[in-house]
């Protein structure tokens, strides 16, 4: 399943969001969204996850979901979002609750993401006892265990230290190299863009518009961390962005 934007534009009272946003996200790919901050990212998230409609234009789902698919759009927050009376394993099996499965179907799912997000021996665990970096996984583990057409993550590592950025950065790009997932990942971090992206959108500051589309054709496993030419595309893209985001953070000093 695909998703499109067709010319959406949102206003929250006087406040113009985003403006006028023409996107296609193709099913297989990781499309990055950045810009500066308040640009309408993350309303642009929800509009594509059906939390909001815009003020005008449309998101299209085309095509069905995969085979399987529990839930077509799943969310990934920054904040984890975890049950914490709940273990790694009663967190995972949350999502597969009211959906007809029997004991054993849910213990298969959840068997499979915890190992492809490599949990296994953390199942029993309780997120409190977990590093960030942990709990995030449980997070996407428990987003692919609905096995959703799409993931919407907003900021999944900014609450994280460099280097257990780096790990996830690692992890999330040999999940996709195993199994391709389709994502949508909203991120400040240009080095995460340029890690992670197929294409990355760079967005105006608000109201939010496209600037450039730019693909990297560069397969995400061959994508090591210093790369020269991918140092190159954060250059590019930050090029495309200094000003905004400057006078994107003045106006929140002015406000
Ligand atoms: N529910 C809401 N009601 C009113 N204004 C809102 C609402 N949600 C967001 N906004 C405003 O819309 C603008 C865009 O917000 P949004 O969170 O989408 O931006 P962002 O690009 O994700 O920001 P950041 O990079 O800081 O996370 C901001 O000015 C914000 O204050």
């Amino acid at each position: 399943m695909d998703l499109r934007l067709a010319g959406v534009s949102h206003t929250y009272g006087e406040t113009e969001v985003l403006r006028d946003i023409n996107l296609d996200i193709p099913s297989g790919q990781i499309v990055c969204i950045v810009g500066p901050s308040g640009c309408g990212k993350s309303t642009l998230l929800r509009m594509l996850g059906g939390l909001e409609q815009p003020t005008s234009g449309e998101v299209l789902q085309l095509g069905t979901p995969p085979a399987g698919c529990l839930n077509p759009l799943t969310y990934v927050f920054q904040d984890f979002a975890l049950l914490p009376w709940r273990s790694v394993r009663g967190n995972v099996a949350l999502v597969l609750e009211d959906h007809g499965l029997d004991a054993a179907a849910r213990a298969r799912i959840i068997d499979d993401v915890l190992a492809r997000t490599k949990l296994t021996e953390f199942a029993d665990a309780l997120p409190k006892q977990l590093s960030g970096g942990m709990k995030q996984r449980v997070a996407i583990a428990r987003a692919l265990a609905v096995n959703p057409a799409v993931m919407l993550m907003d900021e999944p590592l900014s609450a994280l230290d460099s280097q257990t950025r780096e790990l996830l950065m690692d992890d999330l790009i040999s999940l996709w190299t195993r199994q391709p997932f389709t994502a949508v990942y909203v991120t400040h971090n240009l080095a995460e863009a340029v890690r992670l992206g197929h294409r990355i959108v760079v967005l105006s500051r608000r109201p939010g518009q496209i600037r450039e589309v730019v693909e990297l054709t560069t397969p995400l496993a061959e994508r090591a961390y210093g790369d020269a030419a991918l140092e190159a595309q954060q250059q590019h893209l930050w090029g495309l962005m200094r000003e905004e985001a400057a006078a994107a953070d003045a106006e929140l000093i002015h406000v």
